[in-house]
């Protein structure tokens, strides 16, 4: 994606005190061990309805270096586009966009020792252990500030309340972006996931129209095709076949009350419906967070 600019409608000071990356890092494995929890919450953002505003402007920290600090968590369904608006998003802010799911994959593709442990678990659809995923996701910190990355988007990570308290005891997370989408176009997005072997790239093959009934809006979501040069490269993920993308549907569904339910307590859970695919939801997810993508502007002008 091209180099976006952004302006800052709404930015708020610094409101409390949050630990570095650094002190993450190590405070992630220092409180795994110690297994306790604590809250660092400062209240940013209402508990939401739809597409509710931030009452008081999105939670933006400008580093006197220009950077910006966010802490922000993805929450939502497999399926529902976590990394598409994480990255675009990321991209946008220039923060890092971190997924978990990610490192995950790229310690499969290692071969190393936890491979083959990963794979066993990762394509049943289950849950990855506690321990394993603070672990990757502390090396990746550490990497990251190790090369001067600050602020990040964590897309996929906690998806249990052990990992919320843990990452809460550690770093005052500012907002929690909770996307929803209605089941029966979640399998479909999942089944439809396509990579590209040779960039990376992610797209969709599927073609989603669910006519409205019963008052129920429809909803329509386009293809994310390919560029030609990717279309003979494109591979699916292992653990997107039907069977094992229901289990992980159930999986999610099962942990992801709780974990709503303690951001919303904190004041920091933004709610957002998608109202279809990226051309319809991308402008109304940056409306909902009060920015404005410069780029898209001009390109609509
Ligand atoms: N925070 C996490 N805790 C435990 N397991 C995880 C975590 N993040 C990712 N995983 C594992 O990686 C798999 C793929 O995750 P992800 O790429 O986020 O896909 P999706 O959201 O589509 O399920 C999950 O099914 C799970 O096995």
């Amino acid at each position: 994606m091209a180099a976006l600019r952004v302006s800052f409608r709404a930015l708020r000071p610094s409101s409390s005190s949050s630990s570095s990356s650094n002190s993450l890092v190590f405070s992630l494995v220092r409180y795994l061990s110690s297994s306790s929890s604590s809250s660092s919450s400062s209240s940013f953002v209402d508990s939401g309805v739809n597409l509710q505003k931030p009452a008081n402007g999105v939670p933006l920290r400008r580093k006197p270096n220009g950077r910006n600090d966010v802490h922000w968590v993805f929450l939502g369904c497999p399926g529902v586009g976590k990394g598409t608006y994480a990255s675009r998003l990321s991209n946008l802010l220039g923060v890092l966009h971190i997924a978990t799911g990610d490192l995950i994959r790229e310690e499969l593709a290692s071969s190393g020792p936890l491979a083959p442990k990963l794979a066993e678990v990762v394509n049943r659809g289950k849950l990855v252990s506690d321990e394993i995923v603070i672990d990757l996701l502390s090396n990746r910190l550490q990497a990251g500030e190790a090369k001067g990355e600050s602020g990040f988007i964590l897309d996929g990570f906690p998806r249990t309340i052990r990992q919320a308290e843990i990452l809460e005891g550690v770093i005052d997370i500012d907002l929690v972006i909770n996307l929803k989408l209605r089941e029966d176009a979640l399998l479909a997005k999942c089944l439809g996931r396509r990579i590209c072997s040779e960039c990376g790239g992610n797209f969709n093959i599927a073609c989603i129209d669910i006519k409205g009934e019963d008052g129920k809006p429809g909803i329509y979501m386009p293809p994310l095709d390919p560029p030609p040069h990717c279309a003979s490269k494109l591979i699916t993920r292992s653990d997107d076949t039907e069977e094992v993308v229901k289990e992980r549907l159930r999986v999610y569904n099962e942990m992801s009350q709780p974990l709503e339910e303690f951001y919303r307590s904190r004041g920091k859970l933004l709610e957002f419906d998608l109202p279809g695919g990226i051309p319809e939801s991308w402008p109304k997810l940056l409306q909902a967070l009060n920015l404005e993508d410069h780029d898209q502007r001009s390109a609509a002008a």
